[in-house]
């Protein structure tokens, strides 16, 4: 596989701060990614490090073999949709789809077109007059219609409504059936994007802590649920990374995968087994001491 983008040693120092430390990671084409971390964990950063918009403090970044900075032919083929982008005072959506052909050489209008009527966009009316959800909407458009060899979507839908987010993966993936690409998606909406997701990256405290195949971590741990007693029994002495309690049911999230015996032993304990959820994974990866509390709640 191709790779697209790439760093090694990445480093972004705020003063004293250091942002991202010293960060090797890889994006092949073809490929949907998650980038997923807690607030302030260094997504955008290094969002805005692989796009050409910051200079890092040390290592190397290779966009398509060159550093984005000093290359615009490479700034063309990529395409960030920010949380909050900014437009020039008294744009309308119709100036920004206007101009988008400048920007991306792929631009599809028709599909842009498509697009402002799935998500009902008013094309006439300023952007600084437009609500929360239908500024997402401009960007989400612009994000999926540049067919942009590398798309970066950072948390791209602020106030987009439910119908409106699905709209959003849905397009995302049947267009990108016919029009394969790289896609890099950072969100805190896991659960809701994590069928989308081929590849996980997930940084804490500006280092990457996982860079995973997600159907290999789909199959890393698994839920174990049922009667609170029966599923004590039977995680007791493993290793559990989540758990749950409702009345008298519980679940709980077990390290690897179970051989044949130990299911059979499940199911005459009653249990139902179900492969972990990305969101639990990443809540018991960067969780730290707030869920070890929580998960010492949950078992008492
Ligand atoms: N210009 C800046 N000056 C100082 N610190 C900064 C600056 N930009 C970002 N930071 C800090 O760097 C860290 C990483 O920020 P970043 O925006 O990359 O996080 P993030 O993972 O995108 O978070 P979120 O999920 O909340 O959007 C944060 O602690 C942030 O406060």
């Amino acid at each position: 596989m191709t790779t697209v983008a790439r760093t090694r040693g990445l480093t972004k120092r705020y003063g004293s701060f250091t942002a991202l430390d010293s960060v090797d990671v890889s994006f092949t084409e073809h490929r949907i990614y998650g980038l997923l971390g807690r607030n302030g964990a260094g997504k955008t950063t290094l969002m805005q490090l692989l796009t050409g918009q910051l200079f890092a403090s040390e290592g190397e970044i290779e966009v398509f073999g060159r550093t984005p900075v000093e290359h615009s032919d490479v700034l063309r083929r990529l395409c960030f949709i920010a949380e909050s982008q900014r437009y020039p005072e008294d744009f309308k959506p119709s100036h920004v789809f206007k101009i988008a052909p400048s920007f991306f050489e792929h631009w599809d209008a028709e599909f842009a077109e498509r697009l402002i009527a799935d998500f009902r966009l008013p094309l006439n009316r300023r952007i600084k007059k437009l609500s929360r959800g239908q500024l997402s909407a401009v960007g989400v458009i612009v994000g999926l219609a540049s067919r942009a060899p590398v798309t970066f979507f950072d948390e791209p839908y602020l106030g987009l409504d439910a119908v409106a987010r699905h709209l959003f993966y849905d397009r995302l993936l049947e267009d990108y059936a016919e029009h394969p690409r790289t896609i890099v998606l950072s969100t805190h909406l896991i659960d809701e994007v994590a069928n989308l997701l081929e590849h996980v990256v997930l940084i804490d405290e500006g280092r990457i802590i996982l860079d995973q195949d997600a159907e290999e971590l789909r199959g890393s741990a698994t839920t174990v649920a049922g009667p609170s007693a029966a599923v004590e029994q039977f995680v007791d002495g493993r290793e559990v990374m989540a758990r749950d309690r409702i009345g008298g049911l519980a679940s709980a999230t077990i390290d690897g995968r179970l051989t044949a015996p130990e299911r059979a032993e499940a199911a005459r304990l009653g249990l139902e087994l179900a492969p972990v959820s990305l969101q639990q994974l990443v809540v018991h990866l960067t969780g730290g001491a707030l869920a070890a509390e929580q998960q010492k709640e949950a078992a008492a």
